[in-house]
């Protein structure tokens, strides 16, 4: 890992070394970034995963997958669950970013104002937060990663496409106006952290696009009376995030489609009908549910 945070770093600031970034690649040392051990070697008997594509050359590394999206399509939902599956970290830049607002460090204001007006922020302040996020995990034994809400600049994916393989880019789907209602239903329980959604969707079908039926999630007791609201999660900013999405973010899609590794996957409701239908087109067998719904 300290080989792609180093390789990151060096790619950004000296866009140059750009092109010859897959000679650093070719360095066994990179390729090593995620070939130790299952972190979680709890889960791994439970947990049965045919791997969408050939592992590397020394048969060992663990996934290295994308999450793509709307805001509110549950990026950070089903990376997370995935995360916890598989055993792999579940790395937001989103959350980075929050983390930084919330530290009051020397860049929380400029950030604030940037990300509550649903702007993208430069693409060295991201680089920079997850290096240091990839640093840590690496102090830790990390190996592989889910990645959530990066690349989402062409810039962005080029430095991560030079450094390392994606091995899936999971691109997930959803209509517009359901994405803007579960902005808008995002609840936070600030003492757990948990996530959870008030919105009751259920949109008819109409003009050939499908209709869609997505019940709110919502919070145990002890935690209804400390939700809280994402201050971008405003009518106006989701709406802004949406705009920016299409503009900057989507010809990321494009880029990982030319290179065969997006994984186009339309929700089609909650939670409970999305999971296994999402376990199934990646190839990830939940063993551990199989086993209770069998009990
Ligand atoms: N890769 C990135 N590049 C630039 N800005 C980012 C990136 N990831 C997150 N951000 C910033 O953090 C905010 C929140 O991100 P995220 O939680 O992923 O929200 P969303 O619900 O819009 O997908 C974004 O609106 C943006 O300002």
């Amino acid at each position: 890992m300290a080989a792609l945070n180093r390789v990151i770093r060096s790619a950004y600031y000296s866009p140059l070394t750009i092109r010859r970034l897959s000679d650093l690649v070719s360095d066994p040392a990179s390729i090593r970034i995620a070939s130790t051990a299952n972190p979680n070697p709890n889960k791994s008997p439970c947990t049965r995963m045919t791997p969408p594509v050939s592992r590397d050359a020394l048969g060992t590394r663990s996934v290295q997958w994308v999450f793509l999206g709307c805001p509110g399509v549950g990026k950070g939902t089903y990376a997370s669950r995935l995360s916890n599956l598989i055993g792999v970290p579940h790395i937001a830049t989103g959350d980075l970013v929050r983390d930084e607002l919330a530290s009051s460090g020397p860049l929380s204001k400029k950030l604030a104002e940037i990300v509550n007006k649903g702007q993208l922020v430069p693409d060295e302040v991201i680089i920079d937060l997850l290096s240091k996020r990839l640093e840590e995990g690496q102090t830790k034994g990390e190996t592989g990663f889910i990645l959530d809400g990066f690349p989402r600049t062409i810039r962005q994916a080029e430095i991560l496409e030079g450094v390392t393989d994606i091995d899936m880019v999971i691109n997930l789907k959803l209509r517009e106006d359901a994405l803007l209602a579960k902005c808008l239903g995002r609840r936070i329980c600030q003492q757990c952290g948990g996530n959870f959604n008030i919105a009751a969707i259920d949109f008819k079908g109409e003009d050939g696009r499908p209709g869609i039926c997505m019940p709110p999630l919502l919070p145990p007791p002890q935690c209804a009376s400390k939700l809280i609201t994402r201050s971008d999660d405003t009518e106006e900013v989701v709406k802004e995030r949406l705009r920016v999405y299409h503009d900057q973010c989507k010809p990321v899609e494009d880029f990982y489609r030319a290179r065969g590794k997006l994984l186009e996957f339309n929700l089609p409701g909650g939670i409970p009908e999305s999971w296994p239908k999402l376990l199934r087109a990646l190839h990830v067998e939940d063993l551990d549910n199989k086993q209770s719904a069998a009990a």
